[in-house]
């Protein structure tokens, strides 16, 4: 089947492959209008407490895509994205995308991305403010066409996360940038192009890293770029440019080296797995004390939470190259999870999105724990949630002291409402250990970045239900 869309999005062609099976990871958009309508925040009800088993497949990264979707905008000809997630974020990236001109058609989890018929370098203010990296089509645009006005980006509200590091970067290579009626616009001062500088990031910032490259693989003469971010979602963004033409040495180190060229052509792009989604399953596997699979899993991205799981008690096992086993349940630990500190930072320091997620598995614990939020000065707000159903947290500033269960007690359901994408997977976590119903609101947040996440969980086991409040099915 395939559909052309209207209404805004007219240059975005869906169509799923009938012959294909639906893998819990697949995408099968069988409405083809879904990619931009506004759906009622389902609510989700989650019986505790869950015991996993199986395996769960792992998508695509979400992060990655993202940044690729809009180094598209680089490319002359169609640039092949497959393992892309079917999560909120990337649709509303593509709509940010053919809002500019571009035509992307959509086939399961494959996206054939054509920016010829670009145009605008003004993409959809609507789109840039729901998501994060809506922003970071700004340096590809400059780069491309000379010139670009971008609103103010959304994303999650875990801090003031300004852009000052992206222009100051885009002025360093020669760009003109104002801030008016809260659009950045922003102009190649010398009429013909961007050049070639040397910036150093105050911040080893992900999105300035990756906006800013985006920028120097077609400004005229070299970028040196240091104290960049070193997050795998970095090194897939540089094997993406590479392999369309750019000259990008040393990702995955603190300094960038671009060699610019005038142009560059789309290729074919694998997206890697999702670091922070099977992270996420892990930690599913340790909170509920069970023992799960997954794949495919990069080891080196989840090094840290490895680590802490296995000081923790966890068995983690690596079963072939992609394939690892978590287990938690009561046959494979001796005693009953310990508590650890952590505290988050860039890469290869503990993922900020994986910390809400593993403050809840510590209220499970056996003893105290020190969390400190180290990269975004507001990420907290899943605390008062947690609260609710009994844990035992105190909070001051970015630190979160946890104190784990007492003897013989454990979480009890509750109502709860999700503010953000991660914290609002810490709840879903939270719901699987506790005791009775737990009921979660603002489900939109996890559905921004997770794929079929209750799906994958009822597969392992849990007793997980989405479902739309009457009050919405009737409007
Ligand atoms: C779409 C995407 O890829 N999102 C990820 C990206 O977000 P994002 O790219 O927004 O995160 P950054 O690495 O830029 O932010 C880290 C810190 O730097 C600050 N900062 C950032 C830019 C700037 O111009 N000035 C500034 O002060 C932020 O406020 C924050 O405190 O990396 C984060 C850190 O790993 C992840 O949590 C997000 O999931
Ligand atoms: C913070 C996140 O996303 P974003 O930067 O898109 O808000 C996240 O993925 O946890």
């Amino acid at each position: 089947m395939a559909t052309f869309q209207n209404g805004g999005n007219g240059n975005i062609l869906q169509h799923s492959n009938p012959l294909k099976p639906l893998k819990p990871h697949s995408h099968s958009l069988s409405n083809p209008l879904s990619l931009f309508s506004q759906t009622p925040d389902p609510k989700l009800t989650i019986t505790g407490p869950s015991k996993l088993s199986g395996h769960v497949p792992i998508s695509g990264s979400k992060n990655s895509a993202l940044s690729i979707l809009a180094a598209t905008l680089c490319c002359s000809g169609t640039s092949k994205l497959t393992n892309v997630p079917n999560v909120s974020d990337t649709r509303i990236m593509a709509s940010i995308l053919s809002s500019l001109g571009a035509q992307i058609e959509v086939c399961d989890d494959e996206f054939l991305v054509n920016t010829d018929g670009v145009r605008s370098v003004e993409p959809s203010s609507d789109g840039i403010r729901k998501i994060r990296a809506g922003f970071f089509v700004i340096g590809p645009l400059l780069a491309r066409f000379g010139e670009a006005t971008v609103a103010l980006p959304g994303g999650c509200d875990i801090g003031a996360r300004p852009v000052d590091l992206h222009i100051r970067g885009l002025r360093a290579l020669g760009a003109v940038v104002e801030l008016r009626d809260g659009k950045v616009q922003a102009h190649a001062a010398n009429g013909r192009g961007l050049v070639g500088g040397r910036f150093q990031l105050d911040y080893p910032s992900v999105g300035a890293t990756e906006t800013l490259m985006m920028a120097a693989c077609m400004a005229d003469g070299v970028t040196v770029l240091s104290n960049v971010a070193q997050e795998p979602e970095v090194l897939d963004l540089a094997r993406f440019l590479t392999d369309s033409g750019a000259c990008v040495e040393g990702a995955g180190s603190n300094k960038l080296v671009i060699k610019g060229k005038c142009q560059m052509h789309g290729c074919e792009c694998p997206i890697s797995p999702d670091r922070i989604e099977a992270g996420t399953f892990m930690l599913a596997a340790a909170i509920s004390r069970s023992c799960i699979s997954m794949s495919p899993v990069i080891p080196c991205h989840l090094k840290c939470l490895i680590d802490k799981l296995s000081l923790a008690g966890c068995k983690v096992r690596q079963c072939n190259h992609e394939t690892f086993e978590i287990s938690a349940a009561s046959t494979d630990v001796i005693e009953d999870l310990r508590a650890f500190d952590f505290k988050t930072g860039p890469f290869p320091g503990f993922p900020t999105d994986l910390q809400p997620q593993t403050m809840a598995l510590l209220t499970t614990c056996s003893g105290s724990s020190t969390v400190e939020e180290f990269v975004f000065e507001k990420r907290m707000g899943h605390v008062k949630e947690l609260l609710k159903l009994g844990a035992r947290i105190q909070l001051c500033g970015s630190t979160a002291l946890v104190f784990g269960k007492e003897k013989g007690s454990r979480l009890r359901g509750s109502r709860l409402v999700a503010t953000d994408l991660r914290g609002g997977m810490s709840l879903v976590l939270a719901g699987l250990a506790a005791e009775g119903t737990t009921e979660i609101t603002g489900t939109a947040h996890i559905d921004r970045g997770y794929e079929s996440f209750e799906k994958k969980l009822q597969f392992l086991g849990a007793d997980v239900k989405r479902s739309i409040p009457l009050a919405c099915q009737m409007a």
